[in-house]
């Protein structure tokens, strides 16, 4: 069932652009010194490759001239050089290297905008001269040229970096957390598009999804994750917005209206208008909670989600399914509601409990089980590092590019179905497999069992409900079963009677009238709708994973 990882083919880990005088080489050499990686500089290729100085190539055969011999080595470069590269100010400006950049950023490259202070970048190009671009008063051709470049440096980059106030080394740090993230866009019919951004210190692009509007933001998290909630009051502190703290009860005593209900009377009391936002920090009963006040306050304010477990960061936190539980089952009130970003920030992980982290892979087993059968060679292959997970080792590790891969692959199965389909007409449900049962045995153990840990067992029900009415061969039954407890993840249940599973079922979201409705699998990667089965293999699935 091994399957060979796809292999990259040699580019720039990042390429860097931006003003003269940006600092883009000192801290180019810094983040490749970190990154145990070459640099290269591209002024320093050219003038290798036609054998004297820029400023003397300029003064005989002019800029046009030059433009083209920088186009070719940045091209080449680009091509072949497995390091980090920092092109001159200019070169962004050409269309051959603007074109070349975008199929760089497609095939998953990092354009790097070092943005410095215009005055700390303007006074470092003007010193020392040597600068054929800054000929006569430097510093105001610097800021013409400034004018033109800073839309093209936008366009072109997908990551930017201000330095104003950093060290240089803090700065050469926070390039390689950026270059490093994960980013997964969410677009589609009906949905405002958003990112969704895995790495480290993720939390500090808080204040630019944010944007201007809001004055007063509203932080909504339990006191599991108060590390993580300080960090962020900070950023946001810093960054000028109103924080009010809002402490809600842990998991699922959270998510009810009661809980709901107290925020709103809060933000009211605190004078929340429609342009103020609302972040939820936390697993994913807090964002469902955070999305749903988000979506019903004034009809809908700017939300962030910042989840802090891993099943907030693959699923919960993204796809804009907000809610709260009734006692009647869970899920049954809420909304689509899409947020404007979604931070994964790798550092939350570092205080999340091993069982937590565990429950989690059930939602990654269940995206590989139903989309991405890479996710699952994965788990196969890391199967005994994941279940011994220690936050406290986690940063840094061979296990961290591992999870990361394993959240972007995620993401990007729940972007697949969300994108297509947001409200759930059809495509969507695939993103259910395993939640008629799962969501059944959580109602039933009164939320004693993790959620992940339900959807692992109703993803087995499936698949033996999928084998017994002639789908799904026994063979991938077995497998299923196999991997899920590999990771630690449970594969039975008998908590509860026959007759009290049924009745819940009967009120999953997906049922319509009196006719039951699952998600299936025909095998790896192609899940169906199984509407109507015969009730005897509803009964004879449910005996053989209560065994
Ligand atoms: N909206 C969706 O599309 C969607 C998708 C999947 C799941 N969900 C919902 O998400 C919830 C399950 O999410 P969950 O597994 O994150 O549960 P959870 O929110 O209950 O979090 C699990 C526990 O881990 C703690 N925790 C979270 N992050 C931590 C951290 N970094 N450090 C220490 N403790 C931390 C929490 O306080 C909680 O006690 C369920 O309510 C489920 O219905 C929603
Ligand atoms: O995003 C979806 O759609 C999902 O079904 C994802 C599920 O993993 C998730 O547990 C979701 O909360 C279930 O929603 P519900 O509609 O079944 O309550």
């Amino acid at each position: 069932m091994a399957r060979k990882h796809n292999r990259k083919h040699r580019q720039p880990e990042a390429v860097i652009i931006g003003m003269m005088g940006a600092g883009k080489t000192r801290l180019g050499k810094e983040m490749a010194q970190m990154r145990s990686l070459p640099f290269r500089d591209a002024d320093v290729e050219i003038e290798h490759e036609i054998g004297m100085s820029i400023p003397e190539y300029f003064a005989e055969y002019g800029e046009p001239a030059f433009r083209e011999v920088e186009s070719q080595v940045v091209c080449r470069t680009l091509d072949s050089f497995a390091g980090v590269f920092s092109l001159g100010g200019g070169a962004p400006m050409t269309k051959s290297i603007r074109k070349r950049l975008e199929r760089y950023v497609r095939d998953g490259g990092k354009v790097v905008y070092l943005k410095a202070d215009p005055h700390e970048a303007m006074e470092r190009a003007s010193r020392g001269g040597g600068r054929p671009m800054l000929d006569g008063d430097a510093q105001q051709r610097w800021m013409s040229l400034f004018k033109q470049r800073d839309p093209v440096y936008r366009a072109v980059a997908n990551v930017t970096v201000q330095t104003k106030g950093m060290t240089p080394r803090a700065a050469a740090k926070r390039m390689v957390e950026m270059v490093s993230e994960h980013i997964v866009h969410i677009d589609g019919k009906g949905i405002e598009p958003y990112d969704v951004r895995i790495g480290e210190g993720t939390l500090g692009h808080l204040p630019e999804i944010l944007g201007s509007k809001p004055v007063r933001v509203a932080l909504i998290h339990t006191t599991s994750v108060q590390r993580h909630s300080d960090r962020a009051r900070g950023i946001l502190r810093q960054s000028g917005y109103q924080v009010f703290d809002i402490v809600i009860p842990d998991a699922e005593a959270g998510k009810t209206i009661q809980v709901a209900n107290g925020i709103w009377e809060r933000l009211g009391n605190e004078g929340f208008t429609r342009s103020d936002a609302i972040v939820g920090l936390g697993g994913g009963a807090c964002t469902d909670l955070a999305g749903f006040v988000a979506a019903t306050w004034m009809r809908g304010i700017r939300y962030v989600n910042c989840p802090t477990s891993l099943l907030a960061m693959v699923d919960a936190s993204t796809g804009g399914k907000t809610g709260i539980n009734t006692p009647q089952g869970k899920n049954l009130v809420g909304s689509f509601y899409t947020p404007a970003g979604v931070l994964a920030d790798l550092r939350t992980l570092t205080t999340l409990p091993n069982d937590i982290f565990i429950e989690g892979l059930g939602e990654v087993a269940k995206s590989g089980f139903i989309r991405d059968p890479h996710i699952l060679d994965i788990l196969e292959d890391h199967a005994s590092e994941l279940r011994s997970f220690d936050g406290v080792q986690f940063l840094g590790s061979p296990l961290e590019d591992v999870v990361s891969e394993l959240i972007e692959r995620t993401v990007r199965v729940k972007a697949y179905h969300v994108s297509a389909d947001l409200k759930e007409a059809g495509l969507r449900e695939f993103l259910n497999y395993g939640h008629t049962f799962g969501h059944a045995i959580e109602q039933l153990e009164h939320f004693r069992w993790r959620h992940g840990n339900a959807v692992a067992v109703g993803m087995v029900y499936a698949a033996e409900l999928s084998n017994l009415t002639g789908h799904l061969d026994r063979q991938t039954v077995d497998y299923m079963r196999g991997l899920l407890d590999e990771l630690g993840l449970p594969t039975s249940w008998h908590g509860a009677d026959f007759d009290a599973v049924l009745e819940l079922i009967h009120r999953d979201k997906k049922a319509r009238g009196n006719t039951l409705r699952f998600v299936g699998l025909e095998r790896v990667g192609e899940p169906f709708h199984l509407d109507d089965p015969d009730p005897q293999a509803v009964e004879e699935a449910f005996n053989r994973v209560a065994q």
